[in-house]
């Protein structure tokens, strides 16, 4: 089996090392010269050399692969990856090729570029999760699309992907360019996991006094039961460093949080769709709220010069509500998958969609077998609603700011208590003569309802 990649940063050389460790042999470039005598080297020094073959340019890369080719670019998205199709058009791919964009492409880019460059090559989109150590030993691959050619890397790619209890957590999910929506929605629930945890630390350290070290030790209880998953872990990880002079290392890094595309594009595409996401909206207009601090104001509101307030709470009543508040976070993203994968029929298979999430990526966590389930489950977790009912109120309470576990909370509120929709129908029938809808299911007017003084209306 021989594969080619192009684009040998943190994702495509660890990748590149994980392939050719599964026996994959590897025909592997980079415009930078230096990403690719890098990978050789370590490549050297693991003994996996053999199978890696490092090309200077990618007409030579055309010419070493068996016909016909299978390519793999993990390139910044955006422009470049339609500047290495063209330049893999002018080395001379034929359409029988078969190229990959693994990057975090926009869907509606792939969508254009499966037109833009039908009878030149097969075009095909794949999300990938896990990071650097993902691709290294395993990451989720969100793949999609029926393109000739995905027989051909498929069994490759599902031995690289993570594996989760002798199943690969690499999938088809779906038609079109679905993978890229896929792993759009992954990274906006990623974003809403992070700021989560965010704001748990907060309520604790703020909230309650507690250290960050404190905060940590909690955390890794919790990681002790179903609450287990990557970020809660890697949060306590951070919680624990502490910089050269003792002081918390979080005391040292400032608060302005970037981003590079994916959230956004998620809560842009659920507006558009009309489905509602509100914690994963909530944790993109979080971040952008972290870069209108002044940095003279953030300093002066440190966590050693701001004083602890009094909130009273219960631990284990604020893990049954994170953990509720999570599962929410899926609950949301899954919702907007499988809306988008109906407007746009592309077939998403949602439990392929979690069998890839399950190990390797980012967002994997012990209780995706709950979020597997489905909304019964959820809905069945009695105790868990009150927590998150009663943490959100002691929070609020703080004065300190808690958007995903208060949009998380009211999102679940407002699924399951009557709706003021009623009257919202009635004013836009009042003042724009809109129309409404009643109970009985009669498209009607105000006026058909009841004799209104036509000196009001
Ligand atoms: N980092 C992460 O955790 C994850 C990233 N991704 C996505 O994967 C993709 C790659 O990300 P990442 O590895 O982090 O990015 P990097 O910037 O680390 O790597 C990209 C590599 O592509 C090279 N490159 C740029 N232009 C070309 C070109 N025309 N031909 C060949 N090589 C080129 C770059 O070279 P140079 O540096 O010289 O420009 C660089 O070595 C992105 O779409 C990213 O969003 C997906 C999941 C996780
Ligand atoms: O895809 C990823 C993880 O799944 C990348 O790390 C991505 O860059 C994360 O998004 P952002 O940079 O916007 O935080």
């Amino acid at each position: 089996m021989q594969v080619a990649l192009i684009g040998l940063g943190v994702m495509g050389k660890n990748l590149a090392l994980n392939l050719i460790e599964k026996g994959i042999s590897l025909v592997a470039y980079d415009k930078n010269p230096d990403a690719g005598e890098d990978l050789l080297s370590i490549a050297k020094s693991d003994g996996l050399a053999e199978r890696l073959h490092i090309v200077s340019d990618l007409t030579d890369m055309i010419k070493r692969l068996e016909t016909p080719r299978s390519i793999l670019l993990l390139v910044p998205a955006g422009e470049l990856v339609d500047r290495v199709c063209q330049e893999l058009i002018e080395a001379g791919v034929d359409a029988n090729d078969l190229i990959v964009d693994c990057g975090n492409s926009n869907y509606k880019d792939g969508i254009a570029r499966k037109l833009k460059y039908q009878n030149k090559f097969e075009f095909a989109t794949m999300g990938i999760s896990g990071g650097a150590e993902g691709a290294r030993h395993g990451p989720a691959m969100m793949a999609s699309g029926s393109e000739g050619g995905w027989e051909r890397v498929e069994l490759a790619l599902e031995k690289v992907a993570a594996n989760y209890k002798g199943e690969s957590c690499f999938a088809r999910v779906g038609q079109s360019a679905s993978g890229h929506f896929v792993k759009m929605v992954h990274n906006g629930i990623e974003y809403s996991l992070m700021q989560l945890i965010a704001e748990v630390y907060q309520l604790l350290r703020l909230g309650c006094g507690k250290s960050p070290q404190e905060i940590a030790t909690i955390f890794d209880a919790w990681s002790e039961t179903e609450l287990n998953s990557y970020l809660l872990s890697i949060s306590s990880h951070i919680l624990k460093l502490e910089g050269h002079n003792n002081e918390p290392l979080v005391d040292l890094i400032d608060n302005k949080v970037g981003a590079k595309g994916t959230g956004l594009w998620t809560a842009q595409n659920a507006l558009e769709l009309g489905i509602a996401v509100p914690s994963l909206v909530a944790a993109v207009e979080a971040r952008h709220l972290t870069n209108t601090y002044s940095t003279h104001a953030a300093k002066e509101m440190t966590y050693q010069t701001r004083p602890t307030l009094v909130a009273q709470l219960d631990l284990d009543e604020l893990k049954q509500a994170f953990h509720f508040a999570s599962l929410l976070c899926y609950r949301q993203g899954l919702a907007l998958i499988k809306g988008a994968s109906r407007t746009h029929q592309w077939k998403v298979d949602l439990a392929k969609t979690l069998q890839t999430w399950r190990a390797g990526c980012i967002i994997r966590a012990d209780y995706l077998h709950q979020v597997a389930q489905g909304n019964e489950f959820i809905d069945a977790l009695e105790s868990e609603v009150t927590a998150l009912r009663n943490v959100t109120g002691i929070a609020i309470t703080t004065g300190l700011a808690f958007p995903v576990l208060a949009a998380s909370q009211t999102y679940y509120a407002t699924l399951s208590t009557p709706s003021n929709g009623h009257l919202v129908q009635a004013q836009r029938d009042y003042f724009g003569e809109h129309g409404l809808l009643t109970h009985a299911g009669e498209l009607c007017h105000l006026t058909d309802l009841a004799d209104i003084d036509a000196k009001v209306r």
